[in-house]
């Protein structure tokens, strides 16, 4: 569920799209129809033949150049608020519930035209919507308590009590409209709401965006792999020693810097509305092969803001960040907020952390005389510079300490979920790991305590799925412990440099 996996590709035929669709193995005949219906709507990869769907993807069915256009999708084929409000039963009930959120609008017309059924203008595209989804606002207990990190269990508790305050809040609403009993329930609204997370793209007219028939099969790639993303800014800064010249050029450099990195920021999506156009236009990102599949920027997430949002993670996620703990004098040193200051994935601490790092290590009384030199990215001594890595590998090796599991353990747990031919394998395998309170929990929650000496046991569907986002939220920790290591490699690096 939401893994992403090319079990089989191939060329659709009997349809006007020329699309390589990407499917999972139990992906059923269907999808064709469902191309077949997007084609009679306007959607078209036509004329220049391009590419795939999520479990799903689309790939290249020709070589493609980098910035041709791969699809279009006409404004009257995207589901959004305005074109579902066109129902007059809709829009007068929802001028009597004028308190709702974009957000929750959409999710209440989602679910408005899956009541209507078959008499869906779009009832093909909606067939076809995933069945579940793995965002954190879907995760339970145990899912939860695994993210062993207390900002992600408390991003987690946020998303499932914002996703129940707007279900009880548009209640009234769809009760109003006489919603049949099923799609009243919390399930339904949650898989709306998750639908809408992680399908929705930008217009310019709701904030809520809108849903994207074929467009929607875009998988994920992430941006800054740029040559000057900000890491590389980041290095041209603080790389440079400890400097008492006139500090003007500098600026003017950092400010130059900051602007292009604005205008790139402004190019991190590669589809967009065109008013010209009236549709929805997507652009090939980069150059493909023939077989590649192509992909699409969604924007700049971190790990965490991924699975929040989508339901994956990204191994290597050049955007990720984490935040370690910081004493509240690291805050008042620099106006610099409280999200600038973290890691990179690469493990390098960000700018503003290490320039508040380096004011809160100096004695108050000279901080006004070094402040300039901080905000410019400078060194400020060679003790300064010690002192703070030293900081930066405890506070790492601390958090590191104070989790649960190690990484080595989650590895392991991790290959025992993915390579286990059935769940008795599985037992065995875990049975190496030191630290077996987690398996121990997951089987009670499941009630599989006392079935473990039984020879093959099937897992309910409840039981997979549970063991999907359990193993997510290992995935994700992982890449977080990942980050730490990573900073604490880097810190040692520097270090030795400066003692050498
Ligand atoms: C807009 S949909 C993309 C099409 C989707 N794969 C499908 O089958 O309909 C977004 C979802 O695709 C999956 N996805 C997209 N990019 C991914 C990636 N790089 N790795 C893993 N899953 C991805 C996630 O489940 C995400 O919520």
């Amino acid at each position: 569920m939401g893994e992403f996996k090319f079990l089989s590709c191939r060329v659709v035929k009997g349809s006007r799209f020329e699309i390589f669709v990407m499917e999972e193995e139990d992906e059923d005949e269907s999808i064709e129809s469902l191309l077949r219906w997007a084609s009679h709507l306007g959607i078209s990869d036509r004329p220049t033949p391009p590419l795939s769907l999520s479990g799903r993807g689309l790939g290249a069915v020709r070589d493609l150049r980098m910035g041709e256009l791969i699809l279009r999708v006409p404004k009257s084929a995207l589901i959004t608020s305005d074109s579902v409000m066109q129902d007059t039963n809709l829009s007068q009930a929802l001028n009597r519930h004028p308190s709702l959120s974009s957000t929750q609008i959409l999710n209440v017309c989602l679910l408005y035209e899956v009541g209507k059924g078959k008499a869906s203008r779009w009832y093909p595209y909606l067939m076809h919507l995933p069945k579940s989804y793995d965002i954190l606002a879907m995760f339970g207990e145990f899912e939860k308590t695994a993210l062993q990190v207390d900002e992600a269990i408390w991003v987690t508790e946020k998303a499932v009590l914002k996703t129940k305050s707007d279900w009880q809040q548009a209640h009234a609403l769809m009760e109003d409209l006489k919603f049949k009993p099923r799609l009243l329930t919390f399930k339904a609204w949650v898989w709306a709401s998750a639908t809408i997370s992680s399908r929705t793209l930008h217009i310019p007219w709701d904030s809520a965006g809108c849903l994207c028939p074929v467009g929607d099969l875009f998988n994920y790639d992430a941006p800054g792999k740029e040559p000057s993303d900000i890491g590389d800014l980041e290095d041209l800064l603080s790389s440079s020693s400890i400097h008492d010249g006139s500090l003007s050029n500098e600026d003017n450099t950092t400010v130059a810097n900051t602007e292009q990195l604005d205008s790139q920021s402004q190019r991190l999506t590669d589809g967009g509305f065109e008013e010209d156009a009236n549709a929805y236009c997507f652009y090939a990102r980069t150059n493909y092969n023939k077989g590649d599949q192509v992909l699409l920027c969604y924007g700049t997430y971190t790990n965490l803001e991924l699975l929040e949002h989508y339901g994956f993670i990204l191994q290597e996620n050049p955007n990720d960040k984490v935040f370690i703990p910081l004493e509240p004098a690291v805050y008042s040193s620099t106006s610099w907020s409280r999200e600038s200051l973290y890691i990179h994935y690469n493990g390098k601490p960000s700018f503003a952390l290490l320039a508040a790092l380096r004011l809160w290590a100096t004695p108050q009384i000279k901080r006004r005389s070094v402040a300039h030199l901080v905000y410019s990215g400078y060194k400020i001594s060679a003790d300064n510079e010690i002192f703070i890595m030293k900081w930066l590998l405890k506070t790492c090796h601390g958090v590191l300490k104070n989790l649960p599991t190690s990484i080595e353990d989650d590895t392991l747990l991790l290959n025992a979920i993915d390579n286990s031919q059935d769940f008795c394998t599985f037992l065995e395998v875990t049975k190496l790991i030191s630290s077996r309170d987690e398996v121990d929990t997951f089987l009670e929650a499941h009630n599989m305590k006392d079935k473990c000496s039984e020879s093959s046991i099937v897992l309910s569907r409840k039981t997979r799925w549970s063991m999907d986002k359990w193993k997510l939220s290992i995935q994700w920790r992982i890449s977080y412990k990942k980050v730490l290591l990573n900073c604490i490699s880097y810190c040692s690096q520097i270090l030795d440099s400066l003692v050498e």
